[in-house]
């Protein structure tokens, strides 16, 4: 088994930054975790990628080859639908060390995760793969200090949920830039009550449509579809406990060791010996 974070979120959300804080976290503790970068468009990211989508096509090749002539967005997809066709590559890239565990950054792009299916085919290849998936969705949350936005923010987090089918984590990226009033008004959404969220709103817009803003967010409350862990990258205890929290999601540590015992001592005949193992 291998292990794997599927990186995802808006575009500048802090995807790229939060794998090299992870990256560095691990390796102060002697664990090794590698990146991926499958974003054809990146321009500029500070870990140094186990693989990297744009040896394979880079956005440029798709704006400017001659008969393609995409822009900047479908050139993005086309590269997206290239890598499915070419997954070979990035099977060989992978190798097929047992128990890696890998970060795959993902590229910006909202559509690619919420209704298109890109990287829901994505995964079923890193599954084939023997990946253990989950999906970690940033969202910064400077842009979810108001009733609307985190409204929004939360829809396209729940989108995401429904669309991959993986186990995940909302993250609530960039605290550190958060005002120490709109710190505290974070607590709120944390634990949202929409209608009080909503109460702020006083645009024509939002009072035109306050019914089906109220009706979304008792949605969302009533059934807790989407929870957020706030992230703070320089807390380094904040850090661990997000990734403690998919860690344990992912069986990272647990599987490990369950098949040391399995598959080292299955025919081993003194009973004792596994019996101490397992304490
Ligand atoms: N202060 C602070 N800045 C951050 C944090 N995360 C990201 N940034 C900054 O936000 C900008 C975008 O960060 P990236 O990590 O490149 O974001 P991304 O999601 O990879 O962006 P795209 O790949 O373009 O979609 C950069 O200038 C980062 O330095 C954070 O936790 N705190
Ligand atoms: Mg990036």
């Amino acid at each position: 088994m291998r292990y794997g974070q599927l990186v995802m979120g808006p575009a500048g959300s802090g995807k790229s930054t939060y794998c090299s804080a992870v990256v560095q976290h691990a390796a102060e503790q002697g664990k090794v975790i590698d990146v991926v970068n499958l974003d054809p468009a990146a321009e500029y990211f500070d870990y140094e990628p186990l693989a990297d989508v744009r040896e394979l096509i880079h956005v440029d090749d798709a704006m400017e080859d001659e008969t393609l002539r995409f822009g900047p967005n479908g050139g993005l997809v086309f590269c997206m639908e290239y890598l499915l066709e070419n997954s070979d590559w990035l099977r060989e890239q992978l190798g097929e060390t047992e128990d890696d565990y890998v970060l795959f950054d993902c590229p910006g792009q909202i559509e690619l995760y919420t209704h298109m299916d890109t990287v829901r085919r994505l995964v079923q290849h890193l599954r084939n793969w023997n990946f253990n998936l989950c999906a970690v969705f940033l969202v910064d949350s400077q842009f979810m200090i108001d009733g609307a936005k985190f409204l929004s923010g939360t829809m396209a987090a729940l989108s995401v949920m429904v669309n991959l089918e993986l186990p995940h984590v909302n993250v609530l990226s960039k605290l550190d830039l958060l005002s120490k009033s709109a710190r505290k008004r974070l607590d709120e959404f944390l634990d949202p009550d929409p209608e009080h969220l909503l109460s702020d709103d006083t645009d024509i817009w939002s009072l035109k449509y306050r019914k089906l803003s109220e009706a979304i967010g008792r949605l969302i409350e009533d059934y807790s579809l989407v929870r957020f862990c706030p992230l703070n990258i320089k807390n380094h205890e904040n850090l661990s406990d997000l990734l403690l929290t998919i860690d344990n999601i992912i069986q990272y540590g647990e599987d490990a060791d369950v098949k040391t015992r399995d598959f080292d001592e299955g025919d081993d005949d003194d009973e004792t010996n596994d019996v101490q193992q397992s304490f």
